[in-house]
């Protein structure tokens, strides 16, 4: 039974269960349950803080966990990200009152306030910068407005949360963000046969459900003079299917095609010729 911690709270936890549903494993009904068994998949869920995902995986309690790259970082764990999922991306940033910081240098001597103080005193000490870190739990925007840091290290998202507390982010992004699978560092390497085969078996679920949301099945008809063009602009992932249609001189295309650039690709079939181009949601997949 492969064991898989998931996060119980917070940003990544629906993204993460929607994932995994659509991966086709059994999620749980109600926002309490600690752990459930999918028999069937032969895969048990921990729903754990995303904080504490890293820690537990390193440990070798647990085979596999999803959290956020920069709570893994911040924790320290011996884990590593094995693959990225596309969710919860965010910016790690220093933010201060307008005018009174534009870069490291001018963090000497001061205090940062942060819920990732991991993150935040490692690259300190990277840069050679001496400022003190007090750790706060979170809403650390309002640090400053209370006097207990003149800068704070925090997410950034839409930057929504920082304009309303008057802050403005400067100096380069610490980090980007995003939600991703852990696994203990070394893991694969003394994995028993079977735990591997699993892991590798998930993480193609996984792979399945963002290509599935990434690209979409484009079918079109177009003449035999166009089909280069055509297949230019379809070239899908290792080569189009091209069937012969009835009429002579014509014949079917299918190809993925990323879905942001469908309609684009279809207004420059339609323009070399191509008709009845129709495209088609993709459920699930094996690369
Ligand atoms: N607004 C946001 N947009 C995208 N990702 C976010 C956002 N806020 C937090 N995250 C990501 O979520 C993870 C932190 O999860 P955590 O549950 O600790 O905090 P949270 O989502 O802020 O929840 P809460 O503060 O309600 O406990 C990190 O990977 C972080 O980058
Ligand atoms: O750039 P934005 O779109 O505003 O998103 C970023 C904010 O979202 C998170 O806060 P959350 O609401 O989880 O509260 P918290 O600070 O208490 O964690 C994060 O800590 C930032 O404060
Ligand atoms: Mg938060």
């Amino acid at each position: 039974m492969l064991r898989i911690a998931v996060p119980n709270k917070g940003s990544l936890s629906g993204p993460a269960g929607e994932m995994l549903h659509e991966a086709g494993y059994q999620q749980r009904r109600e926002s309490k349950e600690l752990r459930i068994v999918d028999p069937t998949n032969e895969v048990e869920f921990f729903y754990l803080r995303p904080r504490d995902i890293a820690i537990y995986v390193s440990s070798g309690k647990l085979d596999i966990g999803i959290t956020g790259r920069d709570l893994l970082v911040d924790s320290g764990a011996d884990a590593e990200e094995i693959l990225p999922l596309g969710f919860a991306r965010s910016t790690f940033r220093f933010a201060a009152k307008p005018g009174t910081a534009t870069g490291l240098t001018d963090l000497a001597g001061r205090t940062v306030a942060t819920s990732y103080e991991g993150i935040v005193a490692g690259h300190l000490a990277d840069h050679g910068v001496d400022a003190s870190v007090v750790h706060l739990d979170g809403a650390v925007e309002t640090a400053i407005e209370l006097g207990v840091a003149e800068v704070i290290a925090d997410v950034v998202e839409t930057g929504t949360s920082l304009r309303n507390a008057g802050l403005e982010v400067f100096g380069e992004p610490i980090m980007k963000s995003e939600a991703v699978v852990v696994r203990r560092t070394g893991a694969s390497a003394d994995a028993d046969e079977t735990v591997e085969t699993k892991v590798q078996q998930f993480l193609r679920r996984l792979q399945g459900v963002l290509v599935a949301r990434t690209y979409v099945m484009m079918d079109y008809d177009c003449r035999v003079e166009q089909l280069e063009k055509a297949v230019a602009l379809t070239p899908g992932l290792e080569s189009p299917t091209v069937s012969p249609l009835h009429n002579e001189g014509w014949v079917a295309v299918r190809a993925m095609v990323p879905a942001k650039d469908a309609q684009r690709i279809m207004d420059d079939l339609y323009d070399i010729g191509a008709r009845a181009i129709l495209t088609t949601a993709i459920h699930a997949c094996r690369l």
